[in-house]
């Protein structure tokens, strides 16, 4: 069983401050992913699992700092400044999940990635000899080259449903700060597919904190695009990481085409 995970940075982390850590919900996904690698343990089934990551209140405020109109500028200084952000944001994340014995290692995307137009140069060799060895990669949001001496910054909401294709992951689940995608009247819808992409993406809003991503729509969108299934739920609510990872959480459900 390969199960991928995205912790949204909007519940690891209060967006609006700089560099805060939501530490009582990480410590509580650590205790909730390890109890679910038991159940499996006891299950004689074999889990193998990689943690995806956003910026929170780390990358996107630093981002934010070198983006003019849509681009990114003193980058000789601020292509460091937001991987810093983001190595300190995943060196805690990971601390963390070591904590409650999660044999977790890092994933930075900006040594290795590159943005083109349509696709992403991703090389995978590293990720799939570490799940081969039960290692767990975290594998974080990341300010990246692109092919046209640019930059851009590659989202969580890129690397889950890319890995999940990529991979052919039985399970992709992202834990956000919502039950699900919200309709107008706020209730959860709970199946995104062709037949309703269209409308839903007008109801998608900004995210409530500093994002200098997509929020709701980039991540409704790439995993659609991508053409995969992936699962939207509240990762703040106790219990909810666990029970996604064994396969029993309320959502929304993505198929994309
Ligand atoms: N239709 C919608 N349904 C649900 N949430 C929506 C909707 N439109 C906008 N949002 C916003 O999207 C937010 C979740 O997206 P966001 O990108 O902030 O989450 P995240 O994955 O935790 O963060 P990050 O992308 O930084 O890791 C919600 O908190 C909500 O404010
Ligand atoms: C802002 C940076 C560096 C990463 C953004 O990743 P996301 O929060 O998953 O969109």
């Amino acid at each position: 069983m390969l199960i991928i995970l995205k912790l949204g940075g909007s519940i690891l982390s209060d967006k609006n401050t700089p560099f805060s850590v939501k530490w009582d919900n990480l410590e509580r996904f650590g205790e909730e992913i390890r109890n679910a690698m038991e159940y499996y343990k006891e299950k004689n089934e074999k889990l193998n699992l990689i943690i995806v990551h956003g910026g929170g209140s780390f990358g996107h405020p630093v981002a934010k700092k070198y983006l003019r109109d849509g681009k990114f500028c003193n980058m000789q200084k601020g292509f460091w400044e937001i991987q810093k952000a983001m190595r300190r944001f995943n060196n805690l994340v990971i601390d963390t999940l070591h904590f409650y014995d999660i044999p977790a290692v890092s994933i930075q995307p900006s040594s290795f990635v590159v943005f083109k137009k349509d696709s992403l140069i991703f090389d995978l060799s590293a990720i799939k000899e570490l799940l081969k060895r039960d290692l767990v990669p975290v594998v974080h949001g990341d300010i990246v080259v692109d092919d046209d001496d640019n930059y851009k910054i590659l989202s969580g909401d890129h690397i889950l449903p890319y890995l999940t294709k990529k991979l052919n992951v039985d399970l992709s689940l992202h834990a956000s700060d919502v039950d699900g995608v919200l309709d107008e009247n706020g209730n959860v819808i709970e199946k995104i597919d062709k037949s309703n992409i269209d409308d839903v993406l007008k109801m998608l809003k900004d995210s409530k904190g500093i994002d200098v991503t997509g929020g709701m729509y980039l991540k409704v969108m790439e995993a659609y695009k991508m053409g995969v299934k992936t699962i939207i739920f509240n990762g703040n609510k106790r219990g909810n990481i666990y029970n996604a990872l064994i396969g029993n959480v309320m959502g929304t459900v993505i198929i994309g085409d």
